[in-house]
């Protein structure tokens, strides 16, 4: 490895700030980072990493500070300055064409790569392709470049924007620095294995911000962790002087409190406020039975192909199924639709919040009243003032921050926005049942917590909570029962009130 400690800056902020009116998202951050660095990008939710990546990727004007990329200081006018200073941000929603080949992602939208197009507007396909070898063989990568992305694995796609990200300092030579953000957020366990892997080989060809809320991840890949809180940089650590609580207490302000939880069998008298009975969906899942009980959350295991989002989705009425039977709450029918869910008091929290789930033109307390109008209307006569306060109280329980629910809900940070979607559903008091995907996606561990603790007391309440977890560690850690699928099978079920799972026989039973 080379001597950080001799190496250039490849980036060095001094005191850089962005507010949005009187809100000083990012305010005084120094930082710097040298060639073949991992930084790790820590922080609560609305602490900043946001604001500060589309700083850095051109995407914001900072209105305070120096940014000085190999010690030239530069003002970036748009994206595209960022990426020809070397500077490549690959965002959790990917944004390649799916319909489009490796080499035609990686070169077509650069603004180097459009070089590859000659004056009658036709590709040089032998140059394209072999630019894009030449980025994929930078960064250890043996895809094909004529293939297809749709045909790709979410893991080689992730690579191709890599590829994409410093393919234009490749051909500028200049030192690239990649920022990933939070990329395994949605990954499966043995996935985010594969892009650990990928990403510790980037040390060899440049340097890398990797934002996550997965402190033992960050542990893991980084040199350096920074922490931001507020706005602001307040710590800046090497992994091997610092342990995951402490960074937790950085973060978050506070110790760890993850409260030891007691958990019963199934009462042998209580009835299921959600059954289904071997349901089957060609190609995505084959009699899949289970039974969810009021004042239990059920944990649906499983890897990408299992189903078990499909499922979930079925329970909400939102897809289809060819056969079996999905009864709620007394009902039982064929054609279950979203409208007929909601008002036999099914709630669903979507994975794919930013298209399903909420408004984002729309107020923040607007969106918590949506699913249920009456908590701030008579009638047909809407109560403003009781949204808002009704909003404030759900703000408080789910520490959303700022605490502003009149303003545009995409004005939120990532994780609040999250919360509010959260609250949507908290907030009706006709809840039987709750499905929720990947309901602690995009949180911090404080504020996963702090959610965590809210879905028991809405459990606690009488409502079947129905979870799809992000990892096994998650399931064990807040389910009364699971559920483990494979292959769109049910490969294995636990009532942790007298059974004991090991992490290793779950995770056995998903692959
Ligand atoms: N376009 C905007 N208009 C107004 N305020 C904004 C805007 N973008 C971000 N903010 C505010 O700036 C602050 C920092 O938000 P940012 O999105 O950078 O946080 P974050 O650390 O990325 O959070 P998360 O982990 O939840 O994604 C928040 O208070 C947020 O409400």
């Amino acid at each position: 490895m080379s001597d950080v400690t001799t190496t250039p800056a490849v980036l060095h902020l001094d005191a850089v700030s962005k507010s949005f009116g009187s809100n000083h998202a990012v305010r005084g951050v120094s930082l710097s980072i040298r060639s073949g660095e991992v930084i790790g990008l820590i922080g609560e939710n609305g602490a900043g990493k946001s604001t500060l990546l589309k700083i850095l990727s051109g995407n914001y004007r900072h209105d305070g500070g120096t940014i000085a990329v190999n010690g030239r200081e530069v003002q970036f006018r748009g994206p595209a300055d960022a990426l020809r200073a070397g500077i490549g941000v690959v965002h959790q929603e990917q944004s390649l064409f799916t319909n489009l080949t490796v080499a035609e992602n990686i070169e077509v939208n650069t603004p180097i790569g459009r070089g590859g197009i000659n004056r009658l507007g036709l590709y040089n396909w032998r140059r394209l392709h072999a630019d894009a070898a030449k980025a994929l063989d930078l960064i250890g990568s043996h895809l094909n470049p004529r293939t297809r992305v749709s045909d790709l694995s979410f893991v080689d796609r992730q690579m191709v924007e890599i590829a994409r990200a410093i393919r234009v300092s490749a051909s500028s030579h200049t030192t690239p620095l990649v920022i990933l953000d939070e990329p395994t957020a949605i990954l499966e366990r043995t996935e985010t294995e594969i892009l650990e892997r990928e990403i510790s080989k980037l040390r060899n060809i440049g340097s890398v911000i990797f934002v996550s809320h997965r402190l033992d991840e960050v542990m893991r890949i980084c040199d350096r962790v920074v922490v931001m809180r507020d706005g602001e940089l307040i710590a800046d650590r090497r992994v091997d002087d610092v342990t995951e609580e402490e960074l937790f207490r950085l973060m978050v302000g506070r110790e760890t409190h993850a409260a030891v939880r007691d958990r019963h069998s199934i009462e042998p008298d209580s009835s299921p406020v959600i059954s289904i009975h071997d349901l089957t969906k060609a190609g995505a899942y084959t009699e899949v039975s289970i039974d969810a009980y009021p004042g239990r959350i059920l944990a649906i295991l499983g890897t990408s192909g299992s189903g078990r989002e499909s499922v979930a989705r079925a329970i909400f009425g939102a897809e289809g199924f060819d056969s079996g039977s999905i009864s709620i709450a007394g009902y039982s029918g064929h054609h279950l639709s979203i409208k007929k869910a909601v008002a036999l008091g099914v709630g669903y929290v979507p994975a794919e919040r930013k298209t399903e789930g909420m408004v984002g033109e729309m107020p923040a307390d607007q969106n918590i009243t949506l699913t249920h109008p009456g908590s701030a209307a008579i009638g047909p006569f809407e109560l403003p003032r009781r949204r808002l306060s009704l909003a404030r109280m759900w703000f408080e329980k789910l520490d959303i921050r700022p605490r502003e629910p009149e303003h545009m809900l995409q004005d939120f940070s990532g994780g609040n926005q999250q919360k509010v979607v959260l609250a949507k559903w908290l907030n009706s008091s006709e809840l039987k049942a709750l499905v929720l995907d990947h309901p602690l996606r995009g949180l911090d561990p404080g504020a996963g917590e702090t959610v965590k603790a809210q879905i028991r007391s809405v459990c606690d309440d009488g409502t079947a909570i129905i979870l799809i977890p992000d990892t096994i560690e998650e399931a064990l850690d807040i389910a009364d029962d699971i559920v483990v699928m494979r292959d769109g099978r049910i490969s294995g079920v636990y009532d942790l009130g007298h059974d004991n799972p090991a992490t290793l026989d779950l995770l056995e039973r998903m692959l």
